[in-house]
C-alpha cells in the first residue's frame, strides 16, 4: 500500500494501482476534458458534486440489499427528495437552467451517489417534465411546466398496457369528450387495457401523462396525451374513478415502483389535453395542428437519444471497476518460479476490457452527435420544417436498439472479467447490468425498433435506385451500384467503407428477398414479413456504419489540438473499436468486401499488437472517466484498489453476522440433523 493525498484527504492506495498510474503516459484530464464535451463542463460537473455528495447525505447506513421491499422503496423516496431539493435549489441557483439544462448529465450522474437501481422521480425528470414541454401550447406550458419542475406535482408517462406496449395504435385505453361538460371520460374497458409499468405510478406520483384513444363526436382519432390527476395533491389518495398499484417486484428497477392504473369513466377536464399537436374545441370538433401525425410519439424520440448517453455512462462505470479490480488482481501461474500476474496481463482479459473501453468512448461521441441532431430537428419542427425528422427517427431507433444491447453484453462481459467476485453484490456490477439490460426492451423493443430502421432504408434504396439525392446518413448508398469490389484496404477509413459496403450489401439483399416473394404472390407486407431477419441485420450494419464513422471522425475533430499522447491514445482505441468489429464480423466483411484469409490473419495481428500498445494506459484510460467512489459504489472499482477490505468490510454488514448463532438452527437444522424433525 502506498500513501496519497487526494482532495485533502490521505488515502491508502493499491501499490499496483499507484505503479500502473505511474506508467500512464498521457495527461489523463485532458481526456476527461473531452469526455464531458470541454474542461468548463468538468469543472461544473465537479463542482456540482462536490456540493451534492461531500456532505454524505447520499449514503446509506443499511446497505439498501438488506432492506425489505417496502424499506427500500420509502428510503428511496426519502433519498429522492433530497436529491429533487438540491437539483431544484443549490444547482439551478448556481448555475440556471437554461445553461445546465434540466436533463443535463451531470444531475444524472450523481443520481448514482444516491440510488443502487433507481429514483422513483426517474420518470419525472426523463419523461413526464419532456413530455409537457414536448407536447403542450404556450399556455399549457406555462401552466405546467414551473409546477413540474418545482415538483409541487410529480408525473409520470402511462403508456403501455397490459395488452400493448409496443404497438401503440393498439392501445386501448378510451378519453371519449363530453360536450355537455366539457370533459374527456377516460376509461379502461378491458383488462388488457389496464396500464401497467409506467415508472414511479405505483406509490409515488400524484400526476400523469395518459396516452389513450381520443374519441370525439363518435370519431376515432388515434392516441394522444393527455394529463391526468390521479391522486390527491393533499392526501394523496387516489380520485375517484382511479384504481393504481405498484406491480410487484422485477428483474431491477425496484425501488422505481413501477405502477399499473385503471380508470372507471374518470372525468378530466377538456384543457388537459395536450393541445400542441391536435385539439379538441369545446363543442367537440377535432383540429389537427401537426404536419407529421408521430410528433405524439416525440417524448419517445428524447428518451431513446438520451439513452444513447446513458449506455456510455453505465459502460464507462462497468469497465471502471472491472479494469482497476484487473489491476489488483492477481491470478495463476503461467512460468514457474515467476509471482501471479495482475490478471490484466492476460491477453484474454485485455481483450474483454479495452473494446468496452472504446466502446465507452465511441457510444459518448455519438451520443454527443446524434443529441445535437435531435436539437437542429427541434428547431427545424419549430419552423414548420417536418422532413428531417424520418431521419432522425430512423437513428434514434437504431443506436437506442444497437447501444443498450451492445452496453448491456459488455456490463457482462466486465462482471466475467471480475470472476466469483464480480458476482458479489457490492461489486455493483449486478445493478448495473439489471438496469442496463431493461433498457434494450423498455422505449421500444431492440427488434421493433430495428425495423424501424429498416423501413427507413428500404425507402432509401428505393431513392437512390431512382438516382435521388438522399440524406448524409445513408449518402454511402450511392455507391452501393458500383459494381467492382474495390481492393481490402485495412486503414480506418477503408474499414468504415467497408463496413458501408455490408450495410448496402445486406439493405440491397432485403430487397431483392422482399422483391422475390412480392414475383411470388405475396403482397408488400407479406414479402416484408418474410424478409425481417435479414432487414433486422441490415438496419444493423447501417447502425454500426454510422457508429464506426461518428467515432472515427468525433476522434479526430476532438482530439485536433490535443497533446500528442492523448491524441494517440484515442485514436488507438479507435483503431482497436474497428479491428474488434472487423474480426467480430468476417462473415460480413468476406460476403460484401474483398477481404481475403491473410488480410484477417493481418487484422489479427494488429488488433493483438493495439491491445499491448493499450495495456499501460489502461488504468488511466478508466481514471479519465472521473467517476467519483460515490456513483461507482463498488468495492472492487474503488479509485484506491482496497479491494478485499471493502469486500471483507462489506460481508461484516450482513445481518446474518449480527449474532454468532442464526435461531434457525435451533428451530430447524439441529432437530432435522439429530432426526428429531
Ligand atoms: C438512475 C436514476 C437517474 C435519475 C436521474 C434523473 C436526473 C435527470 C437527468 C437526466 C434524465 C435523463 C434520463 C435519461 C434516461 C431516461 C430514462 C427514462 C425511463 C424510461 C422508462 C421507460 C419508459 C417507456 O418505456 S415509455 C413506453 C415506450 N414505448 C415504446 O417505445 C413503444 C414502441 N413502439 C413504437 O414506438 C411504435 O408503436 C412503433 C414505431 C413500433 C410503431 O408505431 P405505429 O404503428 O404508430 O407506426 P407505423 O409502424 O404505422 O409507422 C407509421 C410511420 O410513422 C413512422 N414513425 C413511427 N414512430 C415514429 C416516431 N417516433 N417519429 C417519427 N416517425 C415515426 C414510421 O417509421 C412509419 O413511417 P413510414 O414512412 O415508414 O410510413
Ligand atoms: C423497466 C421497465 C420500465 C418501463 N417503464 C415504462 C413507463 O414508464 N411507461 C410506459 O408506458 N411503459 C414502460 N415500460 C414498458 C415498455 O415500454 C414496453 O415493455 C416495451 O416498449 C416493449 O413492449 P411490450 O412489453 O409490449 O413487448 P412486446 O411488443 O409484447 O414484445 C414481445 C416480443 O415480441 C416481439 N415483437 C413485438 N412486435 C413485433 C413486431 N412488429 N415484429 C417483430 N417482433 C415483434 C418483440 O421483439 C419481443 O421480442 C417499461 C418497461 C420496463 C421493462
Amino acid at each position: 500500500m502506498k500513501i496519497k493525498m487526494l482532495a485533502g484527504k490521505t488515502i491508502e492506495i493499491n501499490v499496483d494501482l499507484v505503479k500502473e498510474r505511474a506508467k500512464c503516459n498521457f495527461n489523463i484530464r485532458e481526456v476527461t476534458h473531452i469526455l464531458d464535451g470541454g474542461e468548463k463542463n468538468t469543472i461544473q460537473r465537479k463542482k456540482i458534486e462536490d456540493i451534492s455528495l461531500n456532505d454524505g447525505q447520499s449514503r446509506d447506513v443499511i446497505p439498501e440489499e438488506y432492506l425489505s421491499p417496502k424499506e427500500r422503496y420509502e428510503n428511496a423516496v426519502k433519498k429522492s427528495c433530497i436529491y429533487a431539493r438540491i437539483i431544484k435549489t443549490e444547482l439551478m441557483n448556481m448555475t440556471g437552467l437554461e445553461t445546465l439544462g434540466f436533463n443535463s448529465p451531470v444531475f444524472r450522474r450523481i443520481a448514482d451517489a444516491y440510488f443502487k437501481e433507481v429514483t422513483p422521480l426517474l420518470a419525472h425528470f426523463g419523461m413526464f417534465v419532456p413530455t409537457i414541454m414536448g407536447q403542450c401550447t404556450p399556455e399549457q406550458l406555462a401552466h405546467w411546466l414551473p409546477r413540474a419542475l418545482n415538483f409541487e406535482i410529480v408525473g409520470t408517462y402511462v403508456q403501455t398496457e397490459l395488452g400493448h406496449g409496443t404497438f401503440i395504435r393498439g392501445l386501448e385505453t378510451t378519453a371519449t369528450y363530453d360536450p355537455q361538460t366539457e370533459e374527456f371520460v377516460l376509461h379502461s374497458p378491458t383488462l388488457s387495457s389496464y396500464k401497467w409499468w409506467a415508472g414511479g405510478l405505483g406509490k409515488t406520483v400524484n400526476y400523469c401523462v395518459v396516452v389513450a384513444q381520443l374519441y370525439t363526436k363518435g370519431v376515432c382519432h388515434g392516441v394522444h396525451t393527455f394529463i391526468v390527476q390521479i391522486r390527491d395533491e393533499e392526501t394523496h389518495m387516489p380520485l375517484p374513478g382511479i384504481r393504481v398499484g405498484d406491480i410487484g417486484p422485477k428483474m431491477g428497477y425496484n425501488t422505481g415502483d413501477n405502477g399499473f392504473l385503471v380508470f372507471n369513466h374518470h372525468r378530466i377536464p377538456r384543457e388537459n389535453m395536450m393541445m400542441k399537436n391536435a385539439q379538441v374545441l369545446k363543442d367537440g370538433t377535432y383540429v389537427k395542428v401537426a404536419r407529421h401525425e408521430k410528433l405524439t410519439y416525440g417524448t419517445m424520440v428524447y428518451v431513446r437519444v438520451m439513452l444513447v448517453n446513458e449506455m456510455a455512462f453505465n459502460l464507462a462505470k462497468a469497465v471502471t471497476i472491472a479494469v482497476r479490480y484487473s489491476a489488483v488482481r492477481r491470478q495463476s501461474q503461467p512460468k514457474p518460479n515467476q509471482p501471479e500476474p495482475q490478471v490484466l496481463d492476460y491477453l484474454t482479459q485485455q481483450h474483454k476490457l479495452f473494446i468496452c473501453i472504446a466502446t465507452a468512448h465511441a457510444l459518448q461521441f455519438t451520443s454527443d452527435w446524434l443529441y445535437k441532431t435531435f436539437t437542429s430537428v427541434l428547431a427545424d419542427i419549430r419552423d414548420d420544417k417536418i422532413d428531417t425528422l424520418p431521419e432522425l427517427h430512423a437513428l434514434s431507433s437504431c443506436l437506442k436498439a444497437i447501444c443498450t444491447s451492445d452496453c448491456a453484453a459488455f456490463i457482462e462481459i466486465c462482471r466475467f472479467a471480475c470472476g466469483g467476485h464480480g458476482y458479489m453484490a457490492s461489486s455493483n456490477l449486478s445493478m448495473i447490468y439489471s438496469y442496463v439490460s431493461a433498457t434494450r426492451t423498455y422505449e421500444g423493443d431492440y427488434t421493433v425498433l430495428l425495423l424501424q430502421t429498416a423501413r427507413f432504408l428500404v425507402k432509401a434504396w428505393e431513392q437512390v435506385e431512382k438516382r435521388r439525392p438522399v440524406t448524409s446518413t445513408i449518402s454511402y448508398l450511392s455507391h452501393a451500384f458500383d459494381k467492382l469490389k474495390k481492393p481490402w484496404d485495412g486503414s480506418n477509413e477503408g474499414i468504415i467503407r467497408a463496413f458501408q459496403r455490408v450495410a448496402a450489401g445486406k439493405i440491397s439483399a432485403c430487397i431483392n428477398c422482399i422483391r422475390y416473394h412480392q414475383k411470388s404472390g405475396k403482397d408488400f407486407e407479406d414479402a416484408w414479413q418474410l424478409t425481417t431477419i435479414q432487414l433486422v441485420a441490415a438496419a444493423e450494419a447501417h447502425c454500426r456504419a454510422v457508429i464506426y464513422d461518428t467515432y472515427y471522425n468525433e476522434t479526430i475533430r476532438l482530439t485536433a489540438s490535443s497533446s500528442p499522447n492523448v491524441k494517440s491514445v484515442m485514436e488507438q482505441l479507435c483503431t482497436l473499436y474497428l479491428l474488434y468489429w472487423s474480426l467480430e464480423r468476417t462473415g460480413d466483411l468476406l460476403r460484401f468486401t474483398s477481404l481475403s484469409e491473410k488480410d484477417i490473419f493481418d487484422l489479427q495481428q494488429r488488433y493483438e499488437k493495439m491491445l499491448a500498445v493499450i495495456r499501460p494506459n489502461a488504468v488511466g484510460l478508466v481514471d479519465a472517466f472521473d467517476i467519483r467512489d460515490e456513483i461507482l459504489n463498488s468495492t472492487l472499482g474503488a479509485y484506491d484498489g482496497r479491494v478485499y477490505e471493502r469486500l471483507m468490510e462489506e460481508a461484516l454488514k450482513s445481518p446474518l453476522n449480527a449474532e454468532p448463532v442464526n435461531s434457525s438452527f435451533h428451530k430447524h437444522l439441529k432437530p432435522f440433523m439429530q432426526g428429531k424433525l
